[in-house]
């Protein structure tokens, strides 16, 4: 069997790692008989990450990503397990839709599960009978693929899941507290305000407005709304994407778990001068102010999960102005490695990159062979030198959009990842490996 040799675990213990034949970890100990011997030399292996919040675009938007690149950008970022979001064409709404997806998914070099999603004409007796990681992203606003349901439908879908036992995840921003006096004037929206003197006072195309048409506040009473909801179902609801310190807080208070992404971790509203229309997503960008107390919450354990929301968009796309630029940032090759070089510079531990990265998505969602490096664990791996530091660049990333919003940050990339014991990236020799992912849930084919 092949061990691995003197690896630093994240909390710090110096340890031998052996491998099964069969994908998983067989002991975890000191001065371990092997095979064949992988030297680790001190550097730092932590368990492959799972991303439970990514858009691989397939069916419906090759042009942007593909189960393909998009999985080996996630294993050249040390993820070896994502989740993909229900917003493709033909939308995760019905059991033929969720296999259809899957028959894509056959093409991912990672591990990963596919989410069902909710919207009028949704089928949910065929899609609860597939075997879903989650329902959601369920979207009480509008975002890419126009899925946004009313409340109605909201409450009626958390019920199902809560039958069922399945985990819902919830795009949480509601549309009636978004500032419309932000929007460009149409002529007949133009007419109507002005018979309300004050109503949208100026035009606006600067980037910004996006922050300023889907308020904070959207997100706050989405958030509040959804802990009501929850609790009348009595459902497992985690928050997608939170992006301020205040949703967090009501996520907490209101016993759903919650998610943030690198880039409300990472960038604010200052960033928009540099990113443009390629810093426009949903929820959107916040303040600095907003930026720094969800990041302490990161570092004092508040956050439960960082996942990407990898949602990769073409350039030519994306080039266009505030109002038609698709909302959306890639970022699952580019997590594991801002965390870890955070971690040089900040307040925030390896043991916590390794809680929000692994320990925790893999504990709240159930998936109970991943995310820790101990015995009888699948053997998910990736192996980090934290002294080598590198600038992320778009053009050496491998999702296909050839772009990031994190253009010149230090990031600590991994040497190697390993799904179920096989290198599935060597960044030395930049090759990828050829096994083929699993859903986690257990097929359906
Ligand atoms: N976050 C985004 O701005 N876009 C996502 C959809 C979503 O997660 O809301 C996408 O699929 O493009
Ligand atoms: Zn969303
Ligand atoms: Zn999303």
């Amino acid at each position: 069997m092949r061990v691995i040799r003197d690896a630093t675990l994240a909390d710090g213990r110096v340890r031998d790692v052996r491998l099964a034949d069969d994908g998983t970890i067989d002991v975890v100990g000191e001065a371990l008989d092997g095979e064949t011997t992988i030297d680790a030399d001190g550097r730092l292996l932590l368990p492959g990450a799972l991303d439970v919040h990514v858009h691989f675009r397939q069916p419906g938007a090759s042009q942007k990503e593909t189960w393909a690149t998009g999985s080996r950008s996630a294993a050249a970022g040390g993820v070896t397990t994502v989740v993909d979001q229900p917003n493709t064409d033909p939308p995760t709404t019905s059991g033929d839709a969720f296999d259809g997806k899957e028959a894509f998914a056959d093409d991912s070099l990672v591990d990963y599960g596919i989410n069902g999603g909710v919207t009028d004409d949704w089928d949910p007796d065929s899609l609860f009978a597939r075997p879903l990681f989650a329902l959601g992203e369920v979207f009480l606003a509008d975002s890419t693929g126009e899925m946004g349901i009313d409340a109605d439908l909201f409450a009626d879908a958390v019920a199902r899941a809560a039958d069922a036992g399945v985990p819902v995840t919830v795009h949480a921003e509601d549309a009636t507290e978004f500032d419309e006096s932000v929007l460009p004037r149409s002529t007949e929206t133009r007419a109507e305000s002005d018979s309300e003197p004050g109503a949208g006072a100026r035009e606006r195309d600067d980037v910004a407005a996006w922050s300023a048409y889907r308020t904070a506040d959207a997100e706050i009473a989405a958030a509040e709304r959804t802990v009501e909801v929850a609790g009348d179902a009595d459902a497992q609801v985690h928050l997608a994407h939170t992006s301020t310190p205040e949703a967090v807080d009501i996520a907490r208070e209101g016993g759903l778990t919650c998610e943030v992404t690198p880039h409300h971790l990472f960038r604010s509203t200052d960033d928009y001068e540099e990113l443009g229309t390629f810093g426009r997503m949903n929820p959107p960008l916040r303040s600095e102010d907003r930026r720094e107390r969800l990041f302490e919450r990161l570092v004092d354990g508040r956050v439960d999960v960082v996942a990407t929301d990898h949602a990769p968009h073409t350039r030519a796309e994306k080039d266009a102005d505030v109002w038609n630029a698709p909302s959306g940032v890639p970022g699952v090759e580019t997590m594991v490695p801002l965390l870890l070089a955070a971690t040089r510079e900040t307040e925030l531990t390896v043991e916590r990159v390794r809680d929000v990265t692994a320990r925790n998505p893999a504990d709240i969602f159930g998936v109970e062979s991943k995310g820790r490096v101990a015995e009888g664990y699948d053997a998910d791996l990736a192996l980090y030198d934290l002294d080598d530091a590198t600038e992320i660049a778009g053009a050496d990333l491998h999702s296909k959009c050839g772009w990031t919003p994190f253009e010149g940050d230090a990031g600590v990339f991994p040497e190697w990842t390993m799904r179920r014991g096989a290198v599935v990236w060597d960044a030395a020799a930049e090759s990828f490996g050829d096994a083929n992912g699993e859903n986690v849930r257990g097929s359906d084919q």
